[in-house]
């Protein structure tokens, strides 16, 4: 039965893309191309982890919870067709899209990529909340040395839509003091904590709760980790380049200790070891499509050295 309903069939005679238990309730997709993995959930159609030869780049969160009607909190939530909380108090934060089941539209594969392509199409839940004919698809795209997200939101319905969003990246990081956001010195933010807007002329640090909308149609972002050695002696500096497609804003946010604490899918003290770097579309400046059309959300993610 899940078989027939999350297309498991298009896996079929693929090495590098399998499903790890197709009776389970929340199934997962494993992706590889060389030294490289990602770990992809049908709920939510997000990736939950990935890594390179040399590292873990997005944060798989150990301790996320899976619930029906909850989102994971690890890798790359997709934040859809709104991002934040809704006017309507009833609806779900960040959309729907990280809450429903996705299906497998197709997955290919060669020695130097991997490709899997999640499809999600409006259903009774959905238009309940919001009543627009939409086909979302997510193209994955695992290489050696990087993972790519695009995001196809097409309008099927007979009239224009707008929508907000994000790739809400949650990346793995050695300290939250020991990492800074570069690329955004000099953008205007409208900082979500109190309302204000604001820019800056240094790479961001962070020594407190951050929750801050970045107005930039620029592409890259840098997040530099200086990889202070813990007691695990596991870590490394490294730089990680968000380049991001289709957005008009970057969300950089991390909970810090207090609010972490009140959220039960964070075990204590790994908030320290997050920092979300999400390729957005501002609710404040939703992007409009018409019917018939098709609007693009991306994300590419590599290593730089430094
Ligand atoms: O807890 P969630 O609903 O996943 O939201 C997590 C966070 O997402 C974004 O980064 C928002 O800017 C934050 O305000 C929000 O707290």
């Amino acid at each position: 039965m899940a078989t027939e309903i999350f297309n498991f069939q298009a896996l079929q005679n693929l090495t590098q893309i399998r499903v790890l238990d197709q009776n389970a309730a929340f199934p997962l997709i494993e992706m590889q191309c060389g030294d490289s993995q990602a770990t992809v959930s049908l709920y939510g159609g997000q990736v939950l982890s990935y890594q390179n030869s040399r590292r873990i780049v997005l944060w798989p969160n150990r301790h996320a919870v899976f619930k029906t009607g909850k989102a994971i909190r690890a890798g790359i939530p997709i934040c859809w067709p709104w991002f934040g909380p809704h006017t309507d108090a009833t609806k779900p934060a960040h959309g729907f899209a990280r809450t429903q089941f996705w299906q497998i539209e197709s997955a290919s594969e060669n020695a130097h990529l991997s490709k899997l392509v999640l499809r999600l199409t409006e259903n009774t839940e959905t238009l309940a909340l919001w009543p627009h004919h939409f086909q979302l698809r997510l193209v994955i795209q695992l290489d050696e040395t990087s993972l790519k997200l695009m995001l196809q939101i097409h309008n099927t319905g007979d009239k224009a839509f707008e929508f907000s969003g994000a790739l809400h990246s949650y990346f793995q990081i050695s300290d939250i003091a020991a990492v800074a956001v570069h690329d955004l010195e000099q953008v205007s933010y409208r900082d979500q904590l109190n309302g204000k807007t604001d820019r800056a002329k240094a790479p961001i640090r962070f020594d407190s709760e951050t929750d801050r909308i970045y107005q930039t149609e620029k592409a890259r972002v840098t997040l530099r980790d200086n990889g202070q050695e813990d007691e695990r002696k596991d870590t490394l500096p490294a730089a990680t380049q968000i380049n991001s497609f289709g957005h008009n804003a970057v969300v950089v946010w991390n909970p810090w200790q207090n609010k972490a604490a009140s959220m039960n899918d964070i075990a204590p003290d790994h908030w320290r070891h997050f920092v979300c770097v999400e390729t957005a579309v501002d609710p404040q400046k939703p992007v409009m499509v018409p019917a018939g059309k098709t609007a693009l959300l991306g994300v590419e993610i590599h290593d730089v050295s430094i």
